[in-house]
Formats: structure tokens, C-alpha cells, sequence
């Protein structure tokens, strides 16, 4: 992969369709995204730890307009309704017009929180994904879920506001740490996990490689899971029925994330023991084989994630937790399950005893 021919992969929702470009070097190739940039203004939210090695790279493509940025502190603890409303104040003092732009450049926090200022912005601005992370490259950067957390609950407050492009340069996971690399693999697991078992067969055979980051796995670990979920945001942008897919391993994971102060697990940590959880429990349900939970516990390990949960949780705490996530329906908790691997399916009114009791015994052995 180079600059001048980086893989495309369209995201197709009519009038707002847009490009996710997956390549080396997209962050310099400045003639490529600026077209992008309808007005006068931009506002490059990014953070501490990402905007010294990316912010200039970015900013060489800016020359000429009315542009400034603005930098969270790293870490999921920063997305937050009192940062939107710092960037929100960084627009007013730039002046931005309803043709500005936000330019999300780092992972998933920043892109989620950058994304929904960008949505509240005079009722909605445009703005452009630059994922730094794994994690953002192969999913929060794609699809247009925007939002903050609150203190009860991950993602409880957002919007849908599809981004104009997604500029995924790989050469930034060079300098991403080894634990944020892993945790952005539980992302590309789960894609596989829920809809493509002949792509996590891949990623058994790849595990190696992709551990050790190699980089034509990884390239193609990105494509192939960012081509799946662009399919399914396409089919149902607004999550009304199969983009809840999406969502594995999330109900548990969040409740983890969020019970652990989001300074315990990060993010795709949450998934890869969420995803687990939810294994065990297809299983506890009669739906899913055993041997499945075991070959996704497989993976994930050889791919250097967790797979249990953090000491000193607590299973009606979880559970608790669980209850404020955003698939639930008429008081009942509605999860992601699985019927074998590449095969998950939506299943309403799930019994607490049953969620309580797989908590329990992963909580138990310690
Ligand atoms: O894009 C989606 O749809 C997803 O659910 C992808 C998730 O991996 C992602 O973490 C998302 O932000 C979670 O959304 P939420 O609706 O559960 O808050």
C-alpha cells in the first residue's frame, strides 16, 4: 500500500456517501482529503499524546485557511460532555461558519467526541476521521456513531453524524503502543465473530503475524473488516435492526469499561472479555457450542488480549450497568448473541438470573 493507491472503500448512504482511504502516507497526501474541506475554517481536535507526532503533518494541509486546534488529554475519562462543550467553545472562537470543519485526528475518543461536537455545531458541521489507532481505523472512525460518556454509562448521550471521509494512514500505527494495538484486534475479532467465519479462520492462521504486526496482515485485517462493517452501516445506518450486530461483546464490555472508571480496560479490552461473556452465556442458553467459546478464547489470547474479568468487579454492579445500555427494550435486557462463530443474532428479554450467573462464575474462580 502507498499513498498514490490506497484501498477505498465507500460507505454508500446516498447523498452522504463517503470514502474510507486506507493507506501509507494519506495524512501528507494533502490534495486528497483537502478537497473535502468545503469553507473557510477547520478546527483539528486531536490529543496530548498523538497531536505532537500528527498535528504538523496535518497542518501543512491547511495553509491558507482560518484553522486552529484544540487537544483532550489522553484516555477514554476525556470523553466528555465538558470537553465537547470546550470544543464547541474553540469553534465560536475561531468563528467557524456552518461550512467549517472538525478534523478528528487521533483514536476513538477523540473521533467519537470530535464527531458529535461537529454534530452539535449550529445543528451540524462536517467533519473528517483521522484514526491514529487501530481501534478507530477498522470501526469508530466508520459509521457516524458520535457521542460522550456519562458517568452511569458509556455512549449514553450522542448522535448518527457520518463523517465526510475517513483518512486511515497506517503509517500512524507505528508509534501506537502495543496494548492499544492489541485492544484495536478485539475489533477486527469481533467483525469476524459476527458475521464471517471464513475471516476469523483467517485470523487463526494469521494470529502469528498480526501479533507481531506484520504489516501486510495487519493492511489486510483493516480492509477486510472495515469492507464488513461499511456493508452493514450501509443496510442500516441508524442501527434499527442488523447494525445492533455490531454490538457484541458490548453490553458486557461497556459495563465493564464504565464499573472500572475507564481506567481499568480500554476499550477494545472491554469487547475482547465482553465478547467472551457473551459466548458463555450463547452457550449457558443452549444456542452455541462450547467448542466455539473455546476457539474464540483461543484467538484472543494468542492475540494477547484478556479474556477475564478485572479483580475486584462486582456481578449485580454489572449487571446494574447493563441494564442503561442503549439496545435494552421495554425494561428487558436485549444482547448480542452468537449461534456458532460468524453467526450472531439479536436476542430480547435475556433472564438477569442467566447474565448474573455467567457473571458470577467469571468473577468466582479468584
Ligand atoms: O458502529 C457500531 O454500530 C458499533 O456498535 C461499533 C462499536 O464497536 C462501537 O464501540 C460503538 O461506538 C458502540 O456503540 P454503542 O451504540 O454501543 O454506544
Amino acid at each position: 500500500m502507498n499513498a498514490s493507491s490506497p484501498t477505498t472503500i465507500d460507505v454508500t448512504l446516498g447523498a452522504r456517501s463517503y470514502p474510507v482511504w486506507i493507506g501509507r502516507g494519506l495524512l501528507g497526501d494533502h490534495a486528497r482529503w483537502r478537497t473535502m474541506l468545503r469553507g473557510r475554517h477547520a478546527l483539528v481536535v486531536s490529543n496530548t499524546t498523538v497531536a505532537p507526532l500528527y498535528l504538523e503533518r496535518v497542518a501543512q494541509g491547511l495553509d491558507g485557511l482560518d484553522w486552529s486546534s484544540f487537544l483532550l488529554d489522553d484516555g477514554e475519562a476525556h470523553k466528555s460532555f465538558a470537553n465537547v462543550e470546550r470544543v464547541l467553545a474553540a469553534l465560536a472562537g475561531l468563528g467557524a461558519t456552518r461550512d467549517a470543519c472538525v478534523i478528528a485526528l487521533g483514536g476513538g475518543v477523540v473521533g467519537d467526541l470530535a464527531g458529535f461536537s461537529a454534530a452539535c455545531w449550529m445543528r451540524g458541521i462536517d467533519f473528517i476521521q483521522m484514526p491514529t489507532t487501530l481501534l478507530a481505523m477498522v470501526d469508530s472512525s466508520v459509521g457516524g456513531k458520535t457521542g460522550v460518556n456519562l458517568p452511569a454509562g458509556k455512549n449514553l448521550v450522542g448522535a448518527f453524524h457520518q463523517p465526510r471521509a475517513v483518512v486511515a494512514d497506517i503509517d500512524t500505527l507505528t508509534t501506537l503502543p502495543v496494548r492499544e494495538y492489541r485492544a484495536g484486534l478485539a475489533e477486527v475479532v469481533k467483525g469476524a465473530a459476527i458475521g464471517d467465519e471464513p475471516f476469523f479462520a483467517w485470523l487463526e492462521a494469521h494470529a502469528d503475524a498480526l501479533a507481531a504486526r506484520d504489516d501486510d496482515a495487519v493492511a489486510e485485517a483493516i480492509a477486510r473488516k472495515v469492507r464488513y462493517k461499511a456493508g452493514v452501516v450501509a443496510r442500516d445506518e441508524t442501527e434499527q435492526g442488523e447494525r445492533a450486530l455490531l454490538n457484541l461483546g458490548h453490553t458486557f464490555g461497556h459495563a465493564l469499561e464504565t464499573a472500572g472508571r475507564y481506567a481499568t480496560l480500554l476499550h477494545g479490552e472491554g469487547v475482547a472479555v465482553g465478547m467472551l461473556l457473551a459466548a458463555r452465556l450463547s452457550e449457558r442458553l443452549g444456542m452455541a457450542a462450547a467448542d466455539d467459546t473455546a476457539r474464540l478464547q483461543r484467538l484472543l489470547e494468542k492475540l494477547g488480549l484478556p479474556v477475564a474479568v478485572p479483580a475486584g468487579m462486582d456481578a449485580q454492579q454489572l449487571l446494574a450497568l447493563m441494564r442503561l445500555d442503549k439496545k435494552n427494550t421495554a425494561g428487558k435486557l436485549r444482547l448480542i448473541l452468537w449461534r456458532s462463530i460468524g453467526e450472531a443474532e439479536i436476542v430480547g428479554g435475556v433472564a438477569e438470573a442467566q447474565v448474573l450467573a455467567v457473571l458470577h462464575e467469571a468473577i468466582a474462580p479468584r
